[in-house]
């Protein structure tokens, strides 16, 4: 059938000229003398639903079911404000037509263009609300703001409200999965986190693999992940939208937007496998997050008090950091680009993960061989006292941090970037702290470092060594003139070489008086690792990342600045985003 259309519409006494191309619907204003006035033009793929009638959805559904006339919902962008993103709304526009014919075309020439072009629609979805999450208002969020816009474009949803941790997990483990397209989390990061092992579980068990074997090429989910926020940090949903907007995510999962993410595996020899995308890290982070378990019920607070009392504790930790990189040539966490929607450097990863599928429905038939030690260089050994080691797959923006904790990191490259931050003063450490929260470098600090890696390797020192730090004048020894704050070593072909040793007195260390105090205070000698906010059971770690693994309804952050110029110049309201990912 040939999707195109060309008619009059009329929008109340106005008259518009409206066209249905293959990938646009267009309607321009037409004046008394036929001279065009402005364009309004929508991508097929975001318009959300056509209904016959004048149809209103809010603040209640109402239908008016006039036979001449024919009402569009589509997407329609806003700025939002303090992010980095872009709002989405569901902009309406209702036509009327010369005939019922004309209406009947109209509508089903649109019907079966969306169709054509937006090929990942979800028809049925597995929702899963965590009531407790955030401000704990996540069944409110679903049924006044989510669950209309679904029924709107005909999804039909069965919805889970969670009653204990680990349920949605546990459900997509076991239970029979059949018909549905995508799976939803309405909380925020551990929820998400629940659907990513769920998921990835479920899917190596229908593959026939061992999930805990380190050697199995890990399968990616067919199911993709939607996300609409009601948690704390929500830094995943931010990091791939670029806002925090219930909204915003629900018509992304209604145009069945499709976003690749990297995921990178977390094992201890015995362990169960964990999962992590957002943030794997050790010091610093993994005190605060201890810290603000104990404190549940501040609610989203509880990581800002936990990070003031974590910071004042002024902690460091020895051990051994081993990291495999990636090819420099490829990208650089400082190559001071961004992850946005269409990002070249995902795309053109996606070819190299994938290299025999053409499209993305072949591509969940093909086989990893992404990690492959050989083409990415050797083995790096550094070995020293840490206040935070961080590793990310993506940028982990989130209202805290709007750049986040590696802003040039990508969502789908099949990377993860590392940062070590050694034992630093604590007013050096503050500083790269609340660079987190401007458009300062985080990176260009002397006792910071980022590479972009594809394996890493963590190991905490054994109890005597760490004694032998305490020996010779550690944070919680006396004041050592010269001391050394730091041994850096680079094992390469086996050769260890020494690297740099950095002098840090004492007075130094505590240049703010009321810091001495407590930085004086014996230290633990392991912290714990955070993982996507979860405490893990062991220190000594190996991890992997997993090139594109799971997909979300998103689109990677669109870039706004971008879109409002070429709004301007083409006197377009929209813009059609390539998304190279469809
Ligand atoms: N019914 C429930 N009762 C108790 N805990 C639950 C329930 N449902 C889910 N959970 C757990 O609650 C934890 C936190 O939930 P969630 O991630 O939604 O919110 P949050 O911690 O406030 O936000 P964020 O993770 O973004 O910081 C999750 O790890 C999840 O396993
Ligand atoms: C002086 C100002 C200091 C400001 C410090 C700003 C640093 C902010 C960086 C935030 C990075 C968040 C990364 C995402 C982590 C999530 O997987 C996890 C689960 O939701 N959240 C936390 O661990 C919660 C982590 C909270 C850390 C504070
Ligand atoms: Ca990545």
């Amino acid at each position: 059938m040939d999707l195109g259309l060309e008619s009059s519409l009329w929008v109340g006494n106005k008259r518009y000229r409206a066209v249905l191309t293959g990938w646009h619907f267009r309607w321009t204003e037409v004046d008394k003398k036929n001279r065009d006035k402005k364009t309004v033009s929508v991508p097929v793929a975001e318009v959300v639903g056509v209904e016959e009638g004048r149809v209103e959805i809010l603040p209640q559904k109402s239908v008016e079911d006039t036979d001449k006339d024919f009402t569009v919902f589509y997407v329609k962008r806003s700025s939002s404000g303090g992010s980095y993103g872009l709002l989405w709304r569901l902009g309406r526009i209702q036509f009327s037509c010369a005939s019922r014919v004309l209406r009947d075309q109209w509508t089903k020439h649109l019907r079966t263009a969306l169709k054509t072009h937006s090929p990942l629609r979800p028809h049925r979805l597995l929702v899963f609300i965590n009531p407790f999450g955030g401000k704990k208002k996540g069944r409110q969020i679903y049924h006044s703001l989510v669950a209309p816009l679904f029924e709107l474009a005909g999804i039909s949803s069965h919805v889970i409200v969670t009653e204990r941790a680990n349920q949605a997990r546990d459900h997509l483990l076991k239970k029979d999965l059949t018909g549905f397209d995508g799976v939803v989390c309405v909380g925020g990061d551990g929820m998400f986190s629940e659907l990513l092992h769920g998921l990835i579980g479920r899917t190596q068990q229908e593959a026939g693999l061992c999930e805990n074997d380190p050697a199995a090429a890990l399968q990616p989910c067919p199911l993709h992940i939607g996300i609409i926020p009601a948690g704390s940090t929500d830094c995943v949903c931010y990091a791939t939208v670029g806002v925090i907007d219930p909204v915003t995510s629900a018509l992304h999962i209604i145009i069945g937007d499709s976003q690749p993410l990297d995921v990178c595996s977390v094992r201890q020899s015995s362990a169960r496998v964990r999962y992590s995308v957002s943030l794997l890290g050790y010091g610093f982070y993994g005190d605060v997050l201890a810290e603000s378990e104990k404190h549940r019920w501040m609610g989203p607070l509880r990581y800002d008090y936990s990070g003031t009392v974590v910071y004042l504790s002024n902690r460091s930790y020895s051990g051994v950091v081993q990291y495999l990189p990636a090819d420099p040539l490829l990208s650089s966490p400082r190559d001071k680009t961004r992850c946005l929607a269409g990002c070249s450097v995902c795309s053109r990863s996606t070819e190299r993960l994938f290299p025999h599928s053409s499209d993305s429905g072949s591509l969940y038939s093909s086989h990893f061989s992404q990690f492959s030690p050989g083409s990415e260089g050797q083995w790096v050994s550094v070995e020293g006292r840490f206040r935070c080691i961080s590793l990310t797959c993506m940028s982990s923006s989130c209202a805290r941090s709007p750049l986040g904790l590696s802003p040039s990191a990508h969502l789908a490259d099949g990377t993860g970037d590392l940062v070590l931050v050694w034992d630093t003063h604590p007013l050096g450490f503050l500083k790269f702290l609340h660079r987190h929260t401007s458009t300062q470098d985080q990176f260009d600090l002397p006792f910071v470092e980022v590479h972009r890696v594809k394996a890493v390797r963590f190991s905490a020192p054994s109890g005597r060594e760490e004694q032998e730090y305490e020996e010779i004048g550690g944070l919680s020894g006396e004041t050592d003139e010269g001391q050394r704050e730091y041994v850096d070593t680079v094992s390469r072909n086996g050769s260890r070489q020494h690297l740099a040793e950095r002098a840090v007195t004492h007075e130094q260390k505590t240049a703010t008086p009321f810091l001495c105090g407590l930085c004086c205070r014996k230290s633990p000698a392991v912290s714990v690792w955070n993982c996507d906010g979860e405490i893990l059971p062991f220190t000594d770690i190996v991890c992997k990342i997993h090139g594109q693994l799971v997909r979300l309804y998103a689109r990677g952050i669109e870039d706004g600045a971008a879109i409002r110029n070429s709004e301007e110049r083409d006197e377009c309201q929209r813009i059609c985003i390539p998304n190279s990912f469809k």
